[in-house]
């Protein structure tokens, strides 16, 4: 099914607080995370969208209905959030077929549904437990299932996974995207995490100020950010001020170069964007856009390290990534330094 907003804007009762003019759509299947500061509007809009607040104007069009005045419970929406909310009385089986309970569904198909749910989670064999006595990565899987039991029009995920620690989330977050790809879920997902955001959604929503800054694929997001706000919130940066200095070439104070200036007029402020792995380190003399300098801090990843190199002449540290830490320079090939939109 596919889920457009077009034009959703709702404020706050007494505030100019909210959400404006959203207009985003989702091809049928497609998962969109939302991502932004915090008090951005993420939560507002997939609240809007459950029905747990009403009053936007503008619609949110489901598979083409119009979900605007629809009672939460004829939106066909699955819902799992940061804190489980599992019925705390009920055994975990119930709890998944609590859903499809409410949509009338006979006893036994009942469980037999919500048994082969469990199964998919991998939670086949704890269906008697009751939600205490699991743990909080199983609580959010019995979640998963539960909104999936009844086969849900669309799926909206509130930080399902902030709650969990880092080794199981990034299993959950790996399960989450197969099974809503298996279903063919159109799926919401509201993170603050944009390392989960690039890494389980189709397409990304930045949101500041209750507006979308830039929707695209998570390669646009990170390759060509509309603009300063995108380029910090979509990973790992150097952001750079420096002046055209001639026709396709910069000056920072401490180095001249070469990148595409785009036609700006010498003597023009520009801020260049320079993303960590396209930091060379230790790079042959000669090579375009060397710049000395040294390493005033290095943390250890593992299978590479992530370093902050001072410029000779400067002060702003540009953040690299190499197996090994330069010793005493780096460079960036031209086309790896992009212009920022002011
Ligand atoms: N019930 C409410 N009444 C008034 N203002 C509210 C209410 N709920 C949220 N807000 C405000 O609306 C704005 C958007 O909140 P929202 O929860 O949608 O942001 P968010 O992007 O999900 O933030 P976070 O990442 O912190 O969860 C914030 O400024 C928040 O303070």
């Amino acid at each position: 099914m596919s889920l457009s907003f077009e034009h959703v804007g709702f404020q706050y009762r007494g505030t100019s607080i909210g959400v404006h003019d959203i207009n985003l759509s989702l091809d049928s299947g497609e998962l969109v995370a939302l991502i932004g500061p915090s008090g951005s509007g993420k939560t507002t809009l997939l609240r809007l969208t459950a029905g747990l607040i009403t009053g936007h104007s503008g619609r949110i069009v489901l598979g083409g209905r119009d979900l605007s005045n629809m009672p939460v419970h004829e939106r066909h929406i699955g819902m799992m959030f940061q804190h489980y909310a599992l019925f705390p009385h009920l055994t975990v089986l119930e709890n998944v077929a609590y859903g499809l309970k409410m949509a009338g569904v006979k006893t036994d198909e009942r469980r037999k549904k919500s048994q082969k749910m469990l199964e998919l989670v991998g939670l086949g064999a704890l269906a008697a437990r009751r939600p205490a006595q699991l743990s909080g990565g199983q609580q959010q899987r019995v979640a998963l299932a539960r909104a999936l039991a009844y086969s849900p029009q669309a799926l909206l995920l509130d930080e399902p996974l902030s709650a969990l620690d880092a080794s199981i989330r990034g299993q959950l977050r790996d399960q989450i995207r197969q099974l809503q790809q298996q279903f063919g879920a159109t799926t919401v997902l509201v993170t603050h995490d944009q390392e989960e955001a690039l890494a389980m959604a189709d397409r990304i929503a930045l949101l500041d100020q209750g507006r979308v800054l830039q929707y695209g694929t998570p390669t646009e997001l990170y390759e060509n950010p509309k603009n300063e706000i995108v380029a910090r919130f979509v990973g790992l940066s150097t952001i750079v001020e420096a002046t055209v200095c001639a026709d396709n070439r910069v000056d920072t104070g401490y180095a001249t170069l070469a990148c595409d200036t785009a036609g700006r007029a010498t003597g023009s402020a520009v801020k260049l964007l320079v993303r960590p792995e396209h930091v060379e380190a230790d790079p042959a003399e000669g090579t375009a856009n060397r710049i000395a300098g040294r390493v005033t801090l290095n943390r250890y990843l593992g299978s590479y390290n992530r370093y902050d190199f001072v410029p000779a002449g400067g002060s702003e540290p540009w953040l690299g990534e190499a197996r090994v830490a330069p010793a005493g320079s780096i460079a960036v090939a031209p086309e790896h330094i992009r212009l920022l939109a002011d």
